[in-house]
């Protein structure tokens, strides 16, 4: 199997008891990381992207190739640098700021020929929300059209809209090029409060409904810690995640989800299979500080074996 996961990976600084901590993280590439973990050796995993040519830029390409992500897609232009983030946790919720409006990211999307040599071959092309606000200029059409070609090759592409109000200019934007991107997509992995606050949608069903009606034949619900709802083909299934006593740091909470999920789910799980690995490698992430966390991998493949 090969999966692909396209966005932006940007310095992450997170809160480490009194002080803050250094590291790497990006939606995608979260999703990416966590995939890599627990994925079969000879899958392989890559990721697209543009970062810069900097120290920083260097240091962030060598952690990709340390955690076994692919780089060969993830360019580098001169004028640009990586972006940052910086957590804030009130009781285990986590909120960002960011600096990464001029980041090199934004320009991932420019040249088609790239996208679609990276998508080549692939069984699964993965991107999200905020991979789509970032761009610039026609980089989403440009997008739209390899990821056109990569499914009429017979790959699965795989979305999450991941809703990041500060990122968009307008939320009609945000509506009109999300539904867009989920019309592209075989397999949506949504979270209800999102839907819900920028859809309107007043249950996990009506989220499901939404997507359903876009021609997404695979969509899942997540809803924090309420049970999370999933269909396939018309079938939908209903799992209710484990509780955790105590919630250290949501962030990746969505994205180490999804890991699982398409893990599970490329290797022939069943939607309630996929949902429950998904769930339970969430569970353990927000366990634990920061967006990657080798912990959670450790606690989640401890569990599995017991
Ligand atoms: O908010 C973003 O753009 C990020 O990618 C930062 C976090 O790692 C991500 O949101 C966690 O899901």
């Amino acid at each position: 199997m090969r999966l692909v996961f396209v966005g932006e990976c940007m310095v992450e600084i997170a809160p480490d008891g009194a002080a803050f901590r250094k590291g790497f993280a990006g939606d995608t590439f979260n999703m990416a990381w966590y995939a890599r973990h627990l994925c079969p050796r000879d899958w392989s995993v890559d990721f697209v992207s543009a970062i810069g040519q900097d120290a920083i830029s260097d240091e962030l390409a060598g952690f990709m190739t340390a955690a076994g992500v692919g780089t060969r897609h993830v360019q580098r232009h001169a004028d640009r640098t990586v972006g940052l983030y910086m957590i804030s946790l009130k009781d285990g919720e986590r909120s960002f700021s960011y600096w990464r409006s001029q980041s090199a990211a934004r320009r991932m999307a420019e040249d088609g020929a790239k996208l679609e040599e990276a998508f080549d071959g692939a069984d699964l092309v993965c991107l999200s929300g905020i991979t789509l606000a970032v761009l610039e200029g026609a980089g989403r059409d440009t997008l739209a059209a390899a990821l056109t070609k990569f499914r009429a090759a017979g790959g699965q592409v795989a979305f999450d809209p991941n809703i990041r109000p500060r990122l968009w200019a307008t939320m009609d934007e945000m509506r009109e090029v999300v539904m867009r991107f989920a019309g592209l997509s075989d397999i949506v992995l949504a979270s209800f409060d999102d839907e819900a606050a920028h859809f309107g949608d007043g249950s996990p069903e009506d989220t499901l409904a939404r997507y359903q009606a876009a021609g997404v034949t695979e969509v899942i619900v997540k809803n924090g810690a309420d049970p999370i709802l999933g269909a396939l083909d018309g079938q939908s299934v209903t799992v209710a995640p484990a509780p955790v006593a105590r919630v250290i740091d949501s962030t990746a909470a969505g994205d180490s989800f999804n890991a699982g999920y398409l893990v599970s789910a490329l290797s022939g799980g069943t939607m309630a299979q996929n949902i429950a690995a998904g769930a339970q490698l969430s569970r353990e992430v927000i366990q634990h500080a920061g967006a990657l966390s080798p912990e959670a991998v450790a606690a989640q493949a401890l569990e599995t074996a017991t």
